[in-house]
């Protein structure tokens, strides 16, 4: 991260980056989980269960146990009582931290322990002389592995007082809705006073998260509004094929298309003749064919004399796609080129002049493929897979990229309608709502971890049979490199468990060319049991693979187990998925469970989270994969959205200076085309 005045080291950047967090603006915008209140001590006596508290006491015991496990326990007391400080894993200085007589403050939770109330891994610090107690309450803020809270604290305060937090909206429309300045705003949610109840922050009923809240969903309606009106207004060419491509795909195929597949296709057809650019959102649940409907609009492109591309998300995912597509279109006599961050300099150069010169009539690769100064020679169409993650911000970039070809946006996470309403109002819609015929329907399993033995017979038994397998491990503790070590000991626990059976393991931190390899074998049956983090999600297309297991289901968001259990269910076997939870089940999770259990509908699925999850769900937003609002909450915030939407009109009408500084503070960064 770099700005004229903030500087941050590579590494620490890194980590960052994989918060989102790329502009300093990110940092203003990167608001606190929830909050410690520090600025005040209760007596130990006092402190109510499981609410986070500050205490303030002398040691008076210290000790390191080893049975039953390691840890180190400190007795705490104060006036009023005592409390034991449990540490299941510390370091030798927070037991030197810990001696006898020391004076010490704690924040955490109290609970009821085995021997009498404890705090378990509270934060501690020694009590200098004057020490004074903070005037706000201290944030917490979501975070990764190696990025500590005191680092991002120092950054975000780093950010706060040096980015210009000026207004971007007009007086009168502050004045109007009652909402408080937008530096005002954001500072009291990184440091809010301790007077502000934390209720209220939690349940984001503050002045301040409205003003938040408000400030996102107008950024969302004027981007939109900018963007039909460059498509009005726009001009792209029209796409007429003479069907020669196409026949000859469909001759190649194994199969027909679907009622609903041509019934896309026509609609994709009708956009792409007209001389006004395409914008249309082509919805399917997983598995339903969207690849050969974009294979055969790529087709009416070329026969028209353009160029087309498709960008895919992740490195992964679109290799999966330029494989397929290129087994499909070079024998049609077309070429194919690839594109990708992390290929060799000289083969990039080679995929670039083809695009530049027109030789490659499609060109497939990640959504960095629009971030860089490519040049095509007559780029009729762009594909662009999983819509979700392409937020409005990069659909605005896009089309500023010069020349107006039409775009087709692909998502297999169903959006629910008032969502896709409010938030894809530029789009038109075309919905793939049949899967193709033959399809024997997944069989969904919920087991206890704890029978993770059986399972492993089941995976032997389905390779017996000629069959194969996903060993799914998920994220856990919001580690990136503890899901990769989890998934590295599953590896080797897998194979030593399964002799006779070609385990493999695919993973994000992978070279590209290794996790290339690993998948094709895959697809060969060279490899029959496929241990994978979460990077297998989306379109990865294996028939004969039909058993995926997922460990601990529990944690994960529905979308997600949805698009993981649709990499089964696409041959004709019966396929089966295993949902392993891990015992006790809280009754949120068993009724998110069930839903997976009942239903293989994807659009279904996406209802009952959305009602599950409630409003104001953080957490349950960002598992959901639809990260385009980070503050306001579609379902909840209707009403200030009907607002935004009024308020988009007036201010491109009244004040454009202002539609641009918003914009300009709302979209970069975060809304920058991500990168694989
Ligand atoms: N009409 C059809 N009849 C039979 N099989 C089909 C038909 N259309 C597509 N398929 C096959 O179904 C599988 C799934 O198709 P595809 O990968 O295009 O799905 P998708 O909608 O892109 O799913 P996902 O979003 O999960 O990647 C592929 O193996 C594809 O070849």
């Amino acid at each position: 991260m770099k700005s004229s005045r903030l500087t941050v080291a590579p590494a620490t950047a890194q980590k960052l980056a994989r918060l989102g967090l790329v502009e300093p603006m990110d940092l203003v915008l990167h608001l606190p989980l929830r909050y410690e209140d520090e600025t005040r001590i209760t007596a130990i006596a006092d402190a109510p269960y499981q609410h986070s508290v500050q205490i303030e006491g002398e040691v008076r015991q210290c000790e390191v146990r080893r049975q039953p496990r390691k840890q180190l326990r400190v007795l705490l007391a104060d006036a009023s009582g005592a409390v034991w400080l449990r540490f299941l894993h510390f370091y030798p200085s927070q037991e030197k931290l810990c001696a006898v007589g020391q004076r010490l403050r704690a924040v955490g939770e109290v609970r009821r322990g085995f021997q009498g109330d404890e705090m378990v891994h509270p934060k501690i610090h020694a009590v200098g002389d004057n020490d004074v107690l903070p005037e706000a309450m201290t944030p917490v803020y979501p975070t990764v592995q190696g990025l500590n809270q005191s680092t991002l604290r120092r950054l975000i305060g780093q950010a706060l007082a040096l980015e210009d937090l000026s207004d971007t909206l007009p007086a009168a429309l502050r004045a109007e809705l009652a909402l408080p300045d937008f530096a005002d705003a954001v500072h009291t949610l990184h440091h809010p006073p301790p007077d502000c109840a934390q209720q209220a922050l939690a349940l984001r009923r503050l002045p301040a998260w409205q003003r938040l809240k408000f400030d996102e969903l107008l950024a969302q309606q004027l981007a939109m509004r900018i963007l039909y009106r460059q498509r009005r207004h726009g001009g792209s060419p029209r796409l007429c094929g003479d069907g020669r491509l196409r026949q000859a795909l469909l001759a190649q195929l194994p199969f027909a298309l679907t009622a609903a597949q041509q019934r896309v296709l026509a609609e994709i057809d009708a956009d792409l003749a007209s001389p006004h650019p395409m914008r249309r959102l082509l919805q399917g649940d997983v598995g339903s064919g969207k690849t050969v409907v974009a294979a055969l609009a790529a087709l009416t492109a070329i026969e028209a004399g353009y160029q087309a591309a498709l960008m895919a998300p992740t490195e992964l995912l679109a290799e999966q796609h330029y494989l397929k597509l290129r087994d499909w279109l070079t024998p049609l006599g077309l070429t194919v080129a690839w594109t990708s961050g992390s290929q060799k300099k000289s083969e990039r150069q080679a995929a670039r002049a083809a695009m530049a010169s027109g030789a490659a009539q499609l060109t497939v690769g990640t959504h960095a493929l629009f971030q860089d100064d490519i040049d095509f020679a007559r780029l009729g169409l762009a594909i662009v897979d999983e819509q979700h993650r392409f937020g409005v911000g990069q659909r605005l970039a896009l089309s500023g990229k010069g020349g107006e070809p039409h775009q087709l946006m692909m998502s297999a996470t169903p959006i629910p309608r008032t969502l896709a309403m409010s938030y894809y109002a530029d789009l038109d819609v075309s919905v793939i709502d049949e899967l193709p015929p033959g399809r024997t329907p997944i069989v969904t399993k919920l087991i206890n971890a704890a029978r993770r033995g059986e399972v492993m017979g089941a995976v032997a038994h389905a390779v017996a049979q000629g069959r194969q397998a996903y060993w799914v491990c998920p994220l856990i503790e919001e580690s990136e490199t503890l899901q990769l070590q989890t998934a590295v000991d599953t590896h080797v626990e897998l194979q030593a468990a399964l002799p006779g059976v070609a385990v493999g393991l695919v993973h994000g931190r992978m070279k590209s060319a290794d996790k290339a390899a690993v998948m094709a074998a895959f697809s060969r049956n060279e490899v029959q049991l496929l241990v994978a983090t979460t990077v297998i999600e989306v379109g990865v297309d294996v028939p004969n693979a039909s058993l995926m297991v997922i460990e601990h289901a529990e944690r994960m968001g529905l979308a997600q187990l949805h698009q993981l259990r649709g990499r089964v269910g696409r041959g004709a076997a019966e396929s089966r998925c295993v949902l392993l939870f891990e015992a006790p089940l809280s009754d949120l999770a068993k009724a998110r469970l069930k839903v997976m259990y009942d239903t293989t509908d994807g659009f279904e699925i996406a209802r009952q989270d959305l009602q599950l999850r409630g409003p104001g769900e953080f957490l349950g937003a960002r598992q959901s994969g639809a990260p385009m609002l980070r503050f306001a909450d579609p379902e909840a915030d209707q009403p200030l959205l009907d607002v935004a939407r009024n308020w988009a009109t007036r201010l491109l009408a009244e004040h454009p200076d202002a539609v641009d500084a918003h914009l300009r503070r709302w979209l970069s960064g975060k809304e920058q085309f991500l990168r694989a």
